[in-house]
Parts: C-alpha cells; sequence; structure tokens
C-alpha cells in the first residue's frame, strides 16, 4: 500500500532525489510554525504606478530598487535599510524560500529541481559534450541560488580576488573582500573538528558550520594523504585553499539552510517600515532616458523599473528610484535584464529586434561556469545515503532531522572536496608537490589564480548523481558514490544572450564547455587521480563496482583517455556556478562595470551578483557573491554619507 494512502497529503510520487518525495504534509509542519513562510508580499503597492496612464506626480519613490531577491539581492536589502532615512523596495520574481521545505533541509536541495522554485533553464547544444543541451537550474525564490544550492561554504583562493585587482577591479583584491567575508559569517565550531577559529567570522548573521557526513566521504577524505592529497581541515584560511577535506557549510546549529533570506532577512528585518519586499514578481525592463546633467549627453538614467507578474494580459507596473537601480539577478539574469533594456551590442540587440540606448560590448559576454564529469560507483551496504531517496527509507531521518536537526537529512551530500593542481598529477594518477618533473597529461601552463591556487576539484557525494540525479540509479536500493573531476579555472569562455527583448522568454546560454582542448586535458587529469583515489584505503575497502562508465572496476581502471573523454562528453553537467557575464573592468576590454559597480554608460544603474566577478574563482562562490554584496553595500553607505555632506 503506497504511503499516501495513510499519510494525508503525501503523495506516492517517485522521488526523484535525496529528501522526501513530496513536501505537503512536513511542510505543512514547518509552515505552521513559521512566520517568515509569508516573508514579502506580492501585491503591488498602490505607490507603483501602472505604466498606463500612471503619471510620475504622487508616485513614492524609493532610494534604491534592488531587482532580485536572491543571494547578493537579500544581503543589500538588509544593509541598505539599516539606516532608517534610506528606502528599498526588493523585487523578487519567486516567493519566499522559506514555504520551500526541500530548501531548508540541507540534503533537500536537489527536490528543489524542475519545480516553480527553480527558473529551470537550459543551455543550447554544446558540440563539445555530445551536442546535449544541458540542465542549468537557479532558486527561483527569496534568496535566490542561496536558497537552492548544495550549500558549500568556500572563500576559494585569496589569489582569486588578488587577480580580480590586478585585472582593473580596484578595491575588490582579497584584503578589500577578506573583511567583508568576516562580516557575513557566523561560524559555529565543532568538537570533533579542530581548526583556527581565530580565522573565522563569529559574529556574522550568515551561520555556517558542520553538516553530517556519510562513511563513504569519510572513507574518502581519509585516502587523500595516501593519494597524495593532503588533508585540509579548513579551505578556508587564506594560508592554504588547497588539500582535501570535508566541506563546511552554510546550515546554521539546527541544522537548517542559512540562506541570504533566512539569514539577512529575519522578522526584524522584513517587518522594517523603509524596506518593502514585492515577491511573484518579474523586472521585465530598466526604462532609460537621457541623462540630465551628465557630462556625456549619451549617458543613460534608469528612470523607473518596469514590473509585470504575468506574461500577458496583466498590469504594467514601474518602481523608480531616488538614487540607484541594483541589478542583482544572477549571472544569466543581469545580462539578460541589461540587453531587453537595450544595453548591449548593436549587433545583439538588433537580431533581437531591441532598440539601442547603450552600447557595450561587455553585455552577457565572457560567460564562465564549472564544469563536472563524474565515475558512478557501487558502495557497501550502509555506507552511502542512498536510501534518501526512498520515502519509507527516509522517515526515520525525517523524524530525527524536525526533532533534532542532525542525521542523514543534515547532510549537503556534496560533502567533500579535494583542490590541487592539475599539472601535478601524473599519468599514473599520483599527485607530487610541484609540476616540476611531473609526467602527466597536462603539459601545459595551468588557468590557477597564482602559484598557490588550484585549477582542478574532485568533489563527491554519497549518492547517484548522473544528470543532478535525475536520472535513477540502476539498483536504487543499492548504496552508491559518485566522485566527479571539475573544473574550477576553464579557459572556455561562453555567452549569455536574448532571443527577444521579453524578460519572459529563457535567456540564450551557451558556456561552450571544453571548447578549449585545454581544459578536456584538465579534466581527464582529474579522472586519473580519482581512479588513484577509488584504489587507496581505506575507500578502496567501501567500493564493491562501478556501474558508469561502463566495464566496471576493471574497464574503469584501463580505460584509455579517448574512451574517458568520451564518457564525460556524454555525462558532464555543470557543477552551477556560472559567473563573469557583465564583468567588473575596463569598458574597451569588455567590461561592463567600472570598479563602483555602475554601468557604463549610464548614471544610476548599478549591478550586484556573480556576473560581475571579472574571473571564475577556483571554488564554490556563494561566499564570494555575499562578501562582495557587502562591501558594497558600504560603498554604497559611504556615497550616502558623502552625499549628505556636501
Ligand atoms: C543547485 C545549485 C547548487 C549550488 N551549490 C553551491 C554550493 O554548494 N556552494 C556555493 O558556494 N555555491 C553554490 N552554487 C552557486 C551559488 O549558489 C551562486 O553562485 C550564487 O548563489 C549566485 O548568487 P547571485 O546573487 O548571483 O544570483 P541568485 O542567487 O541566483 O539571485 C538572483 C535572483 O534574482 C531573481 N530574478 C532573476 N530574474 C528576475 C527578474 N527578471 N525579476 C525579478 N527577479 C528575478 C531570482 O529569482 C533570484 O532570486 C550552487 C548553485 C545552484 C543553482
Amino acid at each position: 500500500m503506497p504511503l499516501s494512502s495513510f499519510l494525508p497529503g503525501f503523495s506516492s510520487a517517485p522521488p526523484r532525489y535525496a529528501g522526501v518525495s513530496e513536501p505537503s504534509l512536513f511542510a505543512s509542519l514547518a509552515h505552521a510554525a513559521d512566520p517568515d513562510a509569508h516573508k514579502g508580499t506580492s501585491s503591488v503597492p498602490e505607490a507603483l504606478s501602472a505604466r498606463e496612464g500612471g503619471g510620475a506626480a504622487g508616485v513614492r519613490q524609493f532610494d534604491f530598487v534592488i531587482c532580485g531577491g536572491g543571494t547578493a539581492g537579500c544581503v543589500l536589502a538588509s544593509r541598505l535599510t539599516e539606516d532608517p532615512d534610506v528606502s528599498v523596495l526588493l523585487v523578487e520574481a519567486g516567493e519566499s524560500d522559506q514555504r520551500q521545505l526541500f530548501s531548508r533541509v540541507p540534503a533537500g536541495w536537489g527536490n528543489l529541481f524542475e519545480t516553480p522554485a527553480d527558473w529551470n533553464f537550459s543551455t543550447v547544444p554544446q558540440p563539445e559534450l555530445s551536442n546535449r543541451s544541458l540542465f542549468q537550474p537557479r532558486g527561483k525564490m527569496l534568496g535566490g541560488s542561496s536558497a537552492m544550492n548544495a550549500q558549500i561554504y568556500q572563500h576559494c583562493s585569496r589569489e582569486d580576488y588578488d587577480a580580480w585587482e590586478a585585472s582593473g577591479a580596484t578595491g575588490w583584491g582579497w584584503s578589500g573582500l577578506q573583511p567583508y567575508f568576516a562580516k557575513a559569517e557566523g561560524f559555529t565550531p565543532h568538537p570533533a573538528h579542530k581548526i583556527d577559529e581565530s580565522m573565522r567570522g563569529k559574529e556574522g548573521v550568515w551561520k555556517t558550520g558542520y553538516p553530517t557526513t556519510s562513511p563513504v566521504v569519510d572513507a574518502w577524505v581519509k585516502s587523500g594523504p595516501a593519494a597524495g592529497v593532503p588533508h585540509n581541515p579548513d579551505l578556508n584560511i587564506e594560508t592554504n585553499p588547497n588539500g582535501i577535506t570535508r566541506f563546511q557549510a552554510t546550515v546554521d546549529s539546527k541544522g537548517q539552510r542559512s540562506s541570504t533570506s533566512a539569514a539577512y532577512l529575519p522578522p526584524s528585518v522584513y517587518s522594517r517600515p523603509n524596506l518593502s519586499i514585492l515577491t511573484s514578481t518579474r523586472c521585465t525592463k530598466l526604462l532609460l532616458a537621457p541623462s540630465p546633467g551628465a557630462s556625456d549627453p549619451a549617458t543613460q538614467r534608469c528612470v523607473g523599473v518596469e514590473l509585470q507578474q504575468s506574461p500577458d494580459g496583466g498590469k504594467t507596473y514601474v518602481a523608480r528610484a531616488k538614487q540607484d537601480v541594483i541589478v542583482s539577478l544572477g549571472a544569466f539574469g543581469t545580462p539578460q535584464l541589461l540587453l531587453c533594456s537595450g544595453v548591449g551590442s548593436k549587433a545583439k540587440l538588433d537580431a533581437a529586434g531591441v532598440e539601442q540606448k547603450v552600447e557595450l560590448e561587455g553585455v552577457g559576454e565572457g560567460l564562465k561556469d564549472h564544469v563536472l564529469a563524474g565515475v558512478f560507483f557501487r558502495a557497501k551496504n550502509g555506507t552511502s545515503f542512498e536510501f534518501l531517496k526512498s520515502q519509507v527509507r527516509t522517515i526515520p531521518s525525517l523524524v530525527r532531522w524536525l526533532v533534532f536537526g542532525t542525521g542523514p537529512l543534515r547532510s549537503n551530500l556534496a560533502e567533500g572536496g579535494a583542490f590541487l593542481r592539475s599539472d601535478t598529477i601524473a599519468h599514473d594518477g599520483s599527485v607530487s608537490s610541484s609540476s616540476e618533473g611531473t609526467k602527466g597529461i597536462v603539459d601545459f601552463p595551468i588557468n590557477a589564480s597564482g602559484k598557490t591556487s588550484s585549477d582542478l576539484e574532485i568533489v563527491c557525494a554519497p549518492v547517484w548523481y548522473l544528470n543532478h540525479a535525475l536520472t535513477p540509479a540502476p539498483v536504487p536500493s543499492a548504496d552508491s558514490f559518485t566522485m566527479a573531476s571539475t573544473l574550477i579555472k576553464p579557459f572556455s569562455t561562453g555567452t549569455v544572450g536574448i532571443r527577444s527583448g521579453s524578460a519572459w522568454d529563457e535567456p540564450v546560454i551557451d558556456p561552450r564547455y571544453l571548447s578549449d582542448k585545454r581544459d578536456q586535458k584538465v579534466l581527464l587529469s582529474g579522472f586519473h587521480l580519482m581512479r588513484r583515489l577509488a584504489q587507496t584505503a581505506p575507500l578502496a575497502d567501501l567500493l564493491t563496482g562501478v556501474d558508469l562508465p561502463a566495464g566496471g572496476m576493471e574497464g574503469f581502471l584501463a580505460a584509455t583517455d579517448t574512451e574517458l573523454l568520451q564518457h564525460a562528453r556524454d555525462t558532464a553537467e555543470t557543477i552551477y556556478h556560472p559567473f563573469c557575464s557583465a564583468r567588473i573592468g575596463a569598458r574597451e576590454k569588455g567590461g561592463v562595470v567600472d570598479p563602483s559597480l555602475r554601468v557604463y554608460g549610464t548614471s544610476n544603474v548599478r549591478l550586484c551578483d556573480a556576473s560581475v566577478f571579472p574571473d571564475a574563482v577556483s571554488g564554490h562562490p556563494q561566499a564570494a557573491v555575499v562578501a562582495v554584496a557587502e562591501k558594497f553595500a558600504d560603498m554604497l553607505r559611504a556615497e550616502r554619507m558623502a552625499r549628505v555632506a556636501a
């Protein structure tokens, strides 16, 4: 008899992923106790004029309009409204993340894929990946992708930011950003994991700590040093961003996800009279007009943000900002809105039928993303968390998580990572301390940010993670384990474009994965290391076979590079880190914003999200997005104080 027959509201639909298969029962419990579920409103304030017939007279203006209540948007809304004299309108296309149980359960994030809380984008066919069109999930709710992601908390390498600064992003080097990583973070130590806590933020609102790890990932971390990858108990100290580790995550002391919505917009903040949060509303265009008094007559000012709640038939509203309009729609949404508003290259805009307002070549150019290709192992019974895909077998874990906030559902699933330089990996998978004399497939200068940074990550999860776990495991009752070679400093660069001037159409996403052949070799070097890790105890003692690539463990160990690359072409996927699509940098070098994050050719359009990264960070980027937003909020505060003083 299906579970749904005796648990009201509990669907019998087959689960796709870890965690319970349907949220209804437990979501009701969670929401009943949670006033934050109703954070924000979808009722458009009367103060926003309907575009048709609504004049500017009597219309309320906000000091700042923030487009997008995602990872960066929530930080900005919270920080800017600390000043009671500053009014902010935050506009978000999705609902409150607190309505999503699977956002709150650390292991539940994959269950948000292809739901209304996901933008559910896909790329154009990728020639180097067997012409496949790849799934690109993004969080569509308050908190944005921080409410859907795998919660890995990583500062990445200080050299990443110093390279940003060297490329022209003045002020955005490590010394400029480090105070903001610390300001944001509220780290909860764990007695079993000794690290130098003095290097970590304690008082911040964004909670970080230790999620649960599975036996198979514990073994994987222990196998690292024997395979040549030193153990690093804390990647988040500026002296060493490399080595093998169990990840820290944005999980709070109660075992719940700390999204930027949960962290930065608690009731005491979202009820501020100077903060209005409009949900279920899409920013569809920046209305641009010549900027009065600008030294360059071509300069445009955003006189209003066009808002809609449905693609056709509904009303169009306009939100106006006295000061700045801040666009925080993420690496796909931000260039899309700029292009839909006429900010971009003439050729792109003409092709989409959009009237040009600002010539800006770099919009949507320079996209980077991290791509991974996995090996899918069978593990000994009881060592992985594959059982979380069965709703019946999940029930004890669910009760444990609801009552204590512990157990397998507190796992973020992407539990372990190893960071290293691909040119230190030899053909036999052994790792040297330097590239000097290493005979491996990577025989060219790697793309790392500096001498002490990595270009390769091996990430692992105690589940079958083929096609974002949307493709079921061959034997669902068996224990699975996935290890994946991941390009964290790819050479390949892609684009974001538009099909039309409508923000309701999907952006055209073309990451051009592996289009630079050097990326193919870096990816393969990761496979060489994964072979070695799989044969190293204690991990080797827990692995019982390989389901994919075909041919079992023997086949995987004996596969040629050509065969491994074909497997990668057929199975590689994003690890969800698009950035750099509207970069900080010089205009003539493809920059879209100057170091004050102002869009070139405009007087009051600012950008703040992953799109402004000048280059890829060598790891998981959400902490960098938050640090950038924290710093930008301080910059806006300083600008305001200077204006008031003048
Ligand atoms: C599945 C997944 C797993 C990930 N795992 C990790 C991880 O473990 N660790 C890590 O560090 N990083 C991870 N990331 C990446 C990280 O979450 C992102 O880099 C980061 O959150 C991006 O922040 P952002 O502010 O640029 O964009 P987002 O957080 O995506 O915010 C954009 C916001 O704008 C809204 N929006 C978009 N268009 C419109 C519009 N037209 N009108 C109104 N609102 C709009 C969106 O709904 C969203 O709320 C993951 C991402 C995903 C999707």
